[in-house]
C-alpha cells in the first residue's frame, strides 16, 4: 500500500498498546486513527501522549474510517475489535493469545469477509524457530518432546500462544494431533511418560517478556531451540509490519509466514 495506511490500536493502553503507539507515533507510513482500550479502564478520555489531539476511547462507533485495526488486548476486546471490522471491511491484525475455540472460529469465518492476520508471536526469531522445529520433529519423530515456556508475572493464559504455536508446527510434522497428544500438567503419582506426547511446562515471574524452549530428547542426547525475547517492543514492530502488509488485501486468512514469504520473494 502507497498511501497512508489508517490505523487504530486496541488494548492501547496494556504493555504491547504503549510499545505499538510509541512505534506508531514516529511512523509515517501510519495514521493513528484510534486508541482503543478496556470501558473501564483509568486512562479513558485522556490523551495518548503528551499534547497529542487523540484520546483513549472505548467508543468503537465514534471511530472514523480504518484500514486496519491492531489488537494485543483480551478475548472480550479481540471479540469487539472482531464484530468492527467485521462490520466495516476493516483488516485485523491479531496479536493477542489465549482466546479460546469459540472466538477462533469466529475469526475464521470473518476471514472469508475480511483480511486477518493472526500470529501468537511477531518476532522474526520465533518464526525461524518453529520452521528448525518442524523439520527437527519430523527428522527426530521418536524422540521425546517438551516445551517450556517462560514469561512475566502478570500474563493472563498458558500456556503462552507461542508454545502451542510451537506445538502445533511439530505435532503436523509428525502428522498427528496437538489436540491427542498434548500434556499440560503434571503432579502426583502420573506414571511414566507416554511416548509420543508432547510436554508443555510454564514458568511465571518478574519481567521476562518472553522465552521458548523446545527440547527434543532421545536416549544419550537432546537437541535444544530456544528463543528470548528481552525487549517486547519487537512484537510492536513486527505487528506493524504485519498491518502495513495486510491492508488493502483481499479477504483471508493470512499467516507470518505469507507475509515473510512474500517479502523474500519466496
Ligand atoms: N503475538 C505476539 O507477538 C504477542 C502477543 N501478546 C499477547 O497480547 C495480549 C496483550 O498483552 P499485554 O499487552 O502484555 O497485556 P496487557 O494486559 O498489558 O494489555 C491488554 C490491554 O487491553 C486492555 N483491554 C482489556 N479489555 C479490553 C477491551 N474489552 N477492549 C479494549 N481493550 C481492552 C487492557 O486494559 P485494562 O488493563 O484496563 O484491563 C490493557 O490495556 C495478550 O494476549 C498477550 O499474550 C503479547 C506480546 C506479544
Ligand atoms: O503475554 C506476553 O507477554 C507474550 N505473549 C505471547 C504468547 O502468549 O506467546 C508472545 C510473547 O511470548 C509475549
Amino acid at each position: 500500500m502507497g498511501e497512508i495506511v489508517r490505523v487504530a490500536v486496541n488494548g492501547a493502553t496494556g504493555r504491547m498498546g504503549r510499545a505499538l503507539l510509541e512505534l506508531l507515533r514516529r511512523d509515517r507510513r501510519f495514521a493513528l486513527v484510534a486508541a482503543i482500550t478496556a470501558p473501564d479502564a483509568p486512562e479513558m478520555g485522556a490523551p495518548v501522549a503528551h499534547g497529542s489531539q487523540l484520546c483513549f476511547t472505548h467508543d468503537w462507533s465514534a471511530i472514523g474510517p480504518l484500514d486496519v485495526v491492531i489488537d494485543f488486548s483480551g478475548p472480550d476486546g479481540l471479540a469487539s475489535a472482531l464484530a468492527h471490522c467485521e462490520a466495516n471491511g476493516v483488516a485485523l491484525v491479531v496479536g493477542t493469545t489465549g482466546y479460546g475455540d469459540e472466538l477462533a472460529r469466529r475469526i475464521d469465518a470473518a476471514a472469508a469477509r475480511i483480511a486477518v492476520l493472526r500470529s501468537a508471536n511477531f518476532s522474526l526469531g520465533v518464526a525461524v524457530l518453529a520452521r528448525l522445529l518442524r523439520e527437527a520433529s519430523a527428522a527426530l519423530a521418536d524422540w521425546d518432546l517438551e516445551i517450556v515456556e517462560a514469561h512475566h508475572g502478570r500474563k493472563e493464559d498458558a500456556p503462552s500462544g507461542t508454545a502451542l504455536l510451537l506445538g502445533e508446527s511439530a505435532a503436523a510434522a509428525r502428522g498427528v494431533s496437538l489436540d491427542a497428544q498434548a500434556v499440560y500438567a503434571r503432579e502426583g503419582r502420573t506414571g511414566p511418560r507416554q511416548p509420543g506426547t508432547i510436554g508443555f511446562a510454564v514458568v511465571r515471574g518478574g519481567d521476562i517478556v518472553g522465552e521458548h524452549t523446545a527440547m527434543l530428547i532421545g536416549q544419550g542426547e537432546r537437541l535444544e531451540l530456544s528463543h528470548r525475547a528481552t525487549d517486547r517492543s519487537i512484537f510492536a514492530r513486527g505487528a506493524i509490519e504485519a498491518a502495513h502488509w495486510l491492508a488493502g488485501k483481499p479477504a483471508g486468512a493470512y499467516g507470518l509466514d505469507a507475509m515473510l514469504a512474500e517479502r523474500s520473494g519466496r
